[in-house]
């Protein structure tokens, strides 16, 4: 790869950010970074965020030959300068062209929502493998997948990666002979412009509640709503499902910039949505613990255009992942996948982390899930409670430190509403004492509806709740899914994860 610095100022120019250039020795780069501890020779490295000068002297004695920023820095002299007006932005462009442009040889698929973005894409992907022949690469928020041999799949670190590193994965998607792409696109990565300048193919938008708001992500609801928005903005088909909040708002978004003959609504039957036409309804055939089935129905020409019509059974239960797997069902038809195609996906997809269930025998079942906000919880909770009303909800849950505050209280109405039994135990405590977030959890639960109890051991709080259970009890481990790590005073201490730590308990039970 290479770039010339011709067609770096044509770019910034053409988008009004270029302020000055100073050219030094060199003129074209082999590779660019933000990060001074990844630079090689000849890399061009951009100075953003929390940046420090010292790092840009790193870069030069590891290097670089040029830097981007929006100011210069005498550490940067013998250094061809770029200066801009904004170097998030200047990064994304660029680091489209210096990949050269990979989106345009991937069907992109991206989705947005405060809940069930992970899941459905990994339905997205399951059921796009089926068309492709397993050429679809993924972005989401627990695994990064560019290719099918074992190295090309690793932990993702955000949901939505630095522009520089999305356009890296997007390039060695296309060179590992991938043809789609389904990606997660958070709000933070509109605020921070890591997508900036792409367009999708596809954008989906699933839900919004109150989520992400705070003094490190957005500092109010309008903001974040704001940002997610984008995505209809950006996207050339748009999915909406009907049953979000603010759909009036959405759906104007997607209809500023696309034609409405492209862009697909749907809902579950009987929805209040009258005021629009839905395109697709569903509704459950089984939404059981044991088996979760819907059929969908077309409702206008472009909609019985796509061929989708029919029963679907989703391999994993809960009935908020029949609208995920509608969305990823009327996604991967716009990228030509069959309704065969859809069956056979969703019929074996399979989600770390979300709904993994465990036979804890005269114990009950074991759900470990990653709802981590009101909206989660309650979705999960309430769709427990109502499949078994003589089963006793059993939850072990905490909440995270610095972040997310609201949580607190959202945990401890979704557990007044349908939990009979509350394990309160550490998540990422991050520099908060966990007590203390245990204590504010505690103080929004109604005491007359559900039985406390307080155990800071993740571990021992999950054997707790399993031994408390009886044959019909549904013990959920929430918050985690397969984080193999909690994060305390700054460092990520390694855990076994949730699904290790009950199989575990399990394993000593049937010992017993
Ligand atoms: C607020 C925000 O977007 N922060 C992100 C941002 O931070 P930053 O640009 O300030 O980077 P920094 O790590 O402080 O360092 C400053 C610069 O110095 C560079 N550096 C640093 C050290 C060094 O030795 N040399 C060097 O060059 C860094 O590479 C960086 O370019 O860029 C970093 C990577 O370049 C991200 O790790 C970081 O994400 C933070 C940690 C984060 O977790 N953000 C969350 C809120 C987030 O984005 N979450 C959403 C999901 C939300 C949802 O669930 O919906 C996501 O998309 O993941
Ligand atoms: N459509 C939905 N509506 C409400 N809750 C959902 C929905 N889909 C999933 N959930 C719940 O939210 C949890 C997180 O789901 P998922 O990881 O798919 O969402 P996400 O949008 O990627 O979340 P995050 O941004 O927090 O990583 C699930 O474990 C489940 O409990």
């Amino acid at each position: 790869m290479n770039l010339g610095i011709d067609e770096i100022k044509t770019i910034l120019s053409e988008h009004g950010l270029l302020e000055s250039v100073t050219l030094a020795n060199s003129t074209s780069f082999n590779e660019v970074t933000y990060d001074s501890r990844n630079v090689k020779d000849n890399t061009l490295f951009f100075c953003k965020g929390n940046f420090k000068p010292e790092y840009l002297a790193m870069a030069k004695k590891a290097g670089a030959t040029g830097y981007i920023a929006e100011q210069s820095y005498s550490e940067g002299i013998g250094l061809t300068q770029i200066i801009v007006n904004n170097v998030q932005k200047a990064m994304s462009l660029v680091g489209a062209a210096f990949y050269c442009y990979p989106q345009n040889n991937l069907f992109t698929i991206a989705y947005t929502g405060t809940k069930g973005k992970t899941t459905s894409s990994y339905f997205a992907k399951s059921i796009l493998d089926k068309h492709n022949n397993n050429k679809t690469a993924l972005i989401s928020t627990i695994d990064t997948v560019v290719g099918n041999e074992p190295s090309q799949r690793f932990k993702s670190h955000l949901t939505t990666p630095e522009s520089l590193d999305l356009f890296k994965y997007m390039r060695m998607a296309v060179d590992n002979g991938m043809e789609s792409v389904v990606m997660e696109v958070s709000s933070q990565a509109y605020k921070k412009l890591r997508v900036y300048g792409l367009h999708f193919d596809v954008g989906i938008f699933l839900n919004i509640s109150p989520d992400h708001i705070g003094p490190n992500e957005h500092p109010n609801f309008e903001d974040y709503l704001h940002c997610k928005e984008q995505l209809m903005v950006n996207s050339t088909y748009c999915i909406i499902d009907a049953d979000t909040d603010y759909l009036n708002d959405v759906y104007e978004a997607a209809k500023a910039t696309t034609d409405p003959d492209k862009i697909y609504l749907f809902s579950r039957k009987g929805a209040n949505v009258d005021q629009y036409q839905m395109d697709f309804v569903f509704n459950s055939i089984s939404d059981t613990v044991d088996k979760n089935e819907i059929q969908l129905d077309s409702q206008t020409d472009k909609a019985t255009g796509l061929n989708m019509d029919g029963q679907y059974y989703i391999n994993v239960v809960g009935d908020y992942n029949e609208a995920n797997a509608v969305s990823a069902i009327i996604a991967t038809a716009i990228d030509d996948a069959t309704s065969q195609d859809a069956k056979a996906g969703l019929s074996e997809v399979v989600v770390p982390g979300r709904m993994e269930s465990y036979a804890a025998d005269e114990h009950g079942m074991v759900y470990v899930d990653y709802a981590h906000n009101y909206a989660s919880m309650h979705a999960l909770l309430s769709f427990l409670k109502n499949n078994n009303k003589n089963g006793k909800v059993i939850v072990v849950v905490g909440s995270p430190g610095n972040k997310g505050i609201d949580r607190r209280e959202g945990f401890g109405k979704a557990l007044s509403e349908n939990a009979d039994i509350a394990f309160l135990t550490t998540d990422d405590p991050a520099f908060e004492d966990p007590k203390d977030i245990i204590n504010e959890i505690d103080s929004h639960i109604d005491h007359k509806k559900v039985k406390v109890e307080i155990e800071l051991d993740r571990k021992e709080a999950i054997k707790k709740a399993i031994y408390a259970g009886d044959k019909n009890a549904m013990i959920v481990v929430a918050g985690k899914g397969r984080d193999p790590y909690q994060k305390i005073n700054g460092v990520d201490t390694p855990y076994e994860t949730d699904p290790v730590v009950v199989q575990n308990v399990l394993k000593g039970i049937k010992h017993e």
